[in-house]
């Protein structure tokens, strides 16, 4: 493909065991530049891959040709409107009439032909399209150039995902529905768990948790981060992201541990000789019911060799070959099988692949239906989605190794180079409903290539399909992505027989989990630490994906926050701070003054990691104005203060997250009192005060912790690299929150409010739904490998000189769950005040105002005040009573009622009561059994918290001023609808 060839956009996200998939800015544009830079139109052929497919006969001899073109051209730019509802609806609309209408007709720009937006007539609500312009034409028209601004813009705010057409469907045909347990076998980079997660909060009221739950799990633990970091935008309390090897995922957990109840008081025995075992102790442990682990929907949309991708991925060109394919179908059936096994009876499976290979999708399907020997059914959904156009799946294939063609196993099983019996067609398999599958052609839809097969579990699977020896955990799977030397040996200890047919088969896969349970048991009885799993991969990196220790992650940890939220918080300190306008240029003033460590009485640590924090951002401010002055000398000097600042804001704060409790300064000999450092002395201050000896504060102690290791888990855990999961029970921080956010008892924070580090001040909080909860009280022995889960409610906040009664702000992505239960420290205000925050983000209150002299300059030379004001009297009379620290600034439900947005939501007791009950009721466990998959016509099959929230913002009340805390590109979503809904309602 030449230069001139490439689309404006790029493409989306990789597949495949390898590659990774791009989401966000401008990243796609250059993953794709890279790609296809050197990728010429010649270079887009492969003899071997079309010799292969013209012999399958899967596409049609007459459509060869514009199948081949088809794969040589660049895919369009795909996007989905994530959730429903009024917000999703409205993104649609503007598309559609800002936009697309503009485009109609046979429009050319300077000659070229411009293509107009496609809608996808198959996707639910009209919510996704396709665009195809290319880089040129966005040089060359405004139009396009702004279409390209609001579709970036949307996707880094969350409110519409890119990803390709064709991968949108497998989640289509799982009909997921709120009450169903889903488990995602091979889910990163996320696109369909986002789909799935949205589908299971479908019709889900703000406050109300479904009772489902979603396990996203993948091999690769980079890509267990980059999924978790991608399904954020959903905001759901429902997800565990775990990482296995999908075909060992576990089947059985040991169930609760209990503990026998203390015998009888009887007369002491004498103690039994040495070396003499004694008999079972009533108080060791009893071995728990074992848990077996079923889910009504599973995804198997497995590593391929990705064929199916050549558009996006034009590498593919180059790299394919026969044995890409041949390769990876024992582990591909070995996922579907475990899938199989792991499905409740009545559920459904989807099975897909983003290859065309008959050998990888066909013979996986054909083979796992045999081996379930009737306990799996292929559904036919051909009714299902009508204008999808779609190929029937083949009853006939070929197999082919680096020498030739076989047409039946009996043919190669001799001479044939590493094929395996279930690779091949058989009168056994032709006589299935193949047809029932689905293969999606490029050239048919303007797509990339599929492959689908919805399957149902009718009954329990056949004995004899786990009895065999697990022989064939193979190369493949020692191989696959994120299998680290640990896995790898452990397979190969398993060893591969010479008849294995190459199939993970088996084995004694029971029993292997069954002692891999009980080991971890015993081991965990024995208060031991066992890698019963993979073992240490060596990675060091929290949830988010951020090293541990990194300076920047750790300064704002400990030091009151004061630099993690760039967005939100900094505006916060900046005006809540003292006083206000006024105040952020006599700061300015001092800022230039190396600053003082040993100012006030009894600082502490946090206090000090706070100050120096806030210090680091009035130095930069003053340097930002002495730079805009020209007045370099002043920008320099303050410069400098700000980096030391900061610096030691990063030392304080490893103290304090490391545990010491430092005593107050200025308790120190008086000889040995901080002197003021010099200019640039700070740091080293700074350092030498953090390795200073100091009371340690020891790890917090919790009734339970699941997975993970890393973050202060007192046993090590099982996986160092991994942050555990573990409740916050600290009651004096609970209370606090049930009081200052005015949060019913019955809202469940005592029980479902974990934290992902051992710390006394953890971070944050996350919220994990009951579902998710039961699941990880049943694996007492913590076998299921934990990446992260739970939804981000609770931040910690403090700032300087403010009594702040609440050391936790509530989150933004948390908000919608929580907004309903919350009785105080909330207030009403117009859409117009509501626009005024969300442009200008901090609003200087009346009186500070008044306080800053209009037309005086500030000793560096900047005008005084000139900052937006809240004028509005009845939204300060309401903020009047608030305490000063977090609150929540939402829409009356008239306004909100009138403009068309959900109702912000206030739960009385007894609704709160109903809301809470209605998220927790059991799963009923009859699955529809109506063959027929969700999206069709009118259907709604999108949804989520997140989706469905009232229009409320998170605030920060401080003496000088109203800041909100959401993230810009979310604010700018938010004025941006707010406004036009306004404009409309006005024109109306
Ligand atoms: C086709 S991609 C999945 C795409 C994903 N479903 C989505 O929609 O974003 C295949 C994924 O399988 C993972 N993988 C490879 N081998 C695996 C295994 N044995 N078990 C689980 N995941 C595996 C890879 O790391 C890769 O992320």
């Amino acid at each position: 493909m030449g230069r001139g060839q490439k689309r404006g956009w790029g493409g989306g996200g990789g597949r495949g065991g390898g590659r990774g998939g791009g989401r966000g800015g401008d990243s796609w544009r250059q993953d794709k530049r890279s790609k296809t830079d050197f990728i010429t139109r010649d270079d887009m052929r492969n003899a071997a891959f079309e010799e292969y497919y013209r012999a399958q006969d899967i596409i049609p001899a007459d459509e060869w040709g514009d199948f081949l073109a088809t794969l040589r051209r660049p895919l369009p730019v795909t996007f989905r409107i994530n959730g429903s509802g009024k917000f999703a609806d409205h993104l649609r609309d503007k598309l559609q009439q800002d936009f697309f209408a503009k485009l109609c007709g046979n429009l050319t720009i300077e000659g070229e032909a411009v293509t107009p937006p496609r809608q996808l007539p198959w996707y639910p609500n009209g919510y996704a399209w396709q665009l195809e312009f290319s880089r040129n034409l966005l040089r060359k028209s405004p139009i396009l150039a702004a279409i390209h601004d609001f579709v970036k813009h949307a996707n880094d705010a969350g409110s519409i995902s890119r990803q390709e057409a064709v991968s949108m469907v497998p989640p289509l045909f799982l009909d997921v529905q709120p009450h169903h347990r889903v488990l995602d076998m091979c889910a990163a980079p996320g696109s369909k768990t986002f789909q799935l997660l949205e589908a299971l909060h479908s019709g889900s009221r703000p406050g109300q948790t479904p009772p489902g739950f979603v396990v996203a799990n993948d091999a690769d633990f980079m890509r267990c981060n980059l999924l978790t970091h991608q399904t954020k935008r959903v905001c759901s309390p429902c997800l565990m992201v775990s990482n296995h090897d999908a075909s060992r995922f576990p089947a059985y957990l040991a169930g609760a541990l209990q503990i026998s109840p203390p015998p009888p008081a009887e007369p002491a025995e004498p103690a039994a000789p040495k070396g003499v075992a004694s008999a079972p102790g009533a108080s060791e442990p009893r071995r728990p019911h074992r848990y077996q682990v079923r889910f009504d929907r599973i995804l198997a949309d497995v590593p391929c060799s990705g064929d199916g991708t050549l558009r996006k991925s034009p590498d593919i060109w180059r790299k394919w070959n026969i044995n890409g394919g041949n390769s990876l179908h024992p582990m591909q059936l070995r996922i579907a099988l475990h899938g199989a096994k792991l499905l409740e009876v009545g559920g459904r499976m989807v099975y897909s692949t983003c290859t065309f290979n008959p050998v990888e999708d066909e013979a996986v399907v054909a083979e796992l239906l045999l081996r379930c020997g009737g306990a799996l059914e292929l559904l036919d959904v051909s009714e299902c989605m009508p204008q999808l156009r779609r190929m029937a799946g083949k009853h006939q294939w070929k197999v082919k190794d680096k020498h030739r063609f076989y047409g039946s196993w009996e043919e190669a099983r001799v001479i044939g180079y590493k094929l395996e019996e279930s690779m091949f067609p058989s009168p056994a398999k032709a006589a299935l409903p193949l047809e029932r599958c689905m293969r999606f052609l490029p050239h048919h839809g303007d797509t990339g290539g599929f492959f689908v097969a919805v399957l149902r579990k009718v009954s329990e699977l056949p004995v004899e399909v786990f009895k065999h020896a697990r022989r064939g955990v193979t190369e493949a799977s020692a191989a696959a992505p994120g299998s680290t030397p640990a896995t790898a040996a452990a397979s190969r200890t398993i060893g591969t027989g010479p008849d294995t047919n190459g199939l993970a088969e088996p084995i004694a896969e029971e029993d292997a989990e069954e002692d891999e349970a009980a080991a971890a048991m015993a081991a965990c009885a024995a208060a031991g630490v066992a890698d019963a799993e993979d073992g240490d991969q060596g990675e060091v990196s929290d949830a988010d994906g951020k090293d541990e220790a990194e300076p920047e992650a750790n300064a704002a940890d400990g030091g009151g926050e004061v630099g993690e939220d760039v967005d939100g918080m900094a505006g916060v300190v900046e005006r809540t701070a003292a006083t206000g306008a006024a105040d952020h240029d006599s700061r300015a003033a001092v800022a230039e003054e190396p600053v003082s460590w040993d100012s006030g009485p009894n600082l502490t640590p946090l206090e000090a990691a706070r100050a120096a924090a806030e210090a680091a951002i009035a130095a930069a401010e003053s340097a930002l104005a002495a730079y805009e002055a020209g007045d370099l000398d002043s920008a320099l000097r303050a410069s400098k203060n700000a980096d030391a600042s900061a610096r030691r804001a990063v030392a304080v704060a490893h103290r304090e997250k490391a545990g010491f409790r430092a005593r107050p300064f200025q308790d120190k000999p008086r000889g040995q009192q901080q002197q003021r450092p010099r200019v640039g002395e700070e740091a080293q201050v700074a350092e030498e005060e953090a390795t200073a000896d100091g009371e340690q504060a020891g790890p917090v102690q919790t009734s339970w912790i699941r997975g993970g290791g890393g973050r202060g888990r007192p046993d090590g855990g099982k996986y160092s690299y991994i942050d555990p999961v573990a409740p916050l029970e600290d009651d004096s921080v609970l209370s606090i929150l049930y009081d200052y956010y005015g949060i019913p008892p019955d809202f469940p924070l005592r029980s479902q409010l974990v934290m992902r580090a051992l710390d006394r001040h953890p971070k944050r909080l996350y919220f994990v739904a009951r579902s998710v909860l039961d699941l990880m009280m049943q694996d007492s022995t913590e076998v299921i490998k934990i990446v992260s889960t739970g939804l981000k409610v609770f931040e910690r906040q403090l700032v300087r000189d403010q009594v702040n009664e609440c050391p936790y702000r509530l989150s933004q992505e948390g908000l919608p769950l929580v907004l309903p239960y919350i009785t105080r420290q909330r207030i009403e205000v117009p859409p117009q005040v509501l626009v005024q925050l969300l442009r200008d983000r901090n609003l200087i209150l009346p009186a500070a105002a008044a306080a800053a002299v209009v037309g005086e300059t500030t000793p560096s030379g900047n005008p005084r005040g000139n900052k937006p004001t809240l004028t509005d009297e009845s939204v300060l009379s309401a903020l009047a009573p608030l305490k000063l620290g977090c609150l929540v600034c939402e829409l009356s439900a008239s306004d909100a009622h009138q403009l068309g947005f959900a109702a912000s939501v206030r739960a009385s007791p007894e609704e709160a009561k109903a809301l809470l009950a209605s998220s927790s009721v059991t799963a009923p466990q009859a699955v529809p059994t109506k063959a027929t998959a969700n999206g069709g016509d009118g259907e709604e099959v999108t949804g989520g918290l997140a989706a469905n929230a009232p229009f409320a913002v998170v605030a920060w009340k401080g003496p000088a001023s109203l800041a909100i805390m959401v993230e810009k590109a979310e604010c700018a979503q938010m004025l941006d609808k707010l406004e036009s809904e306004m404009k409309k309602l006005s024109t109306c």
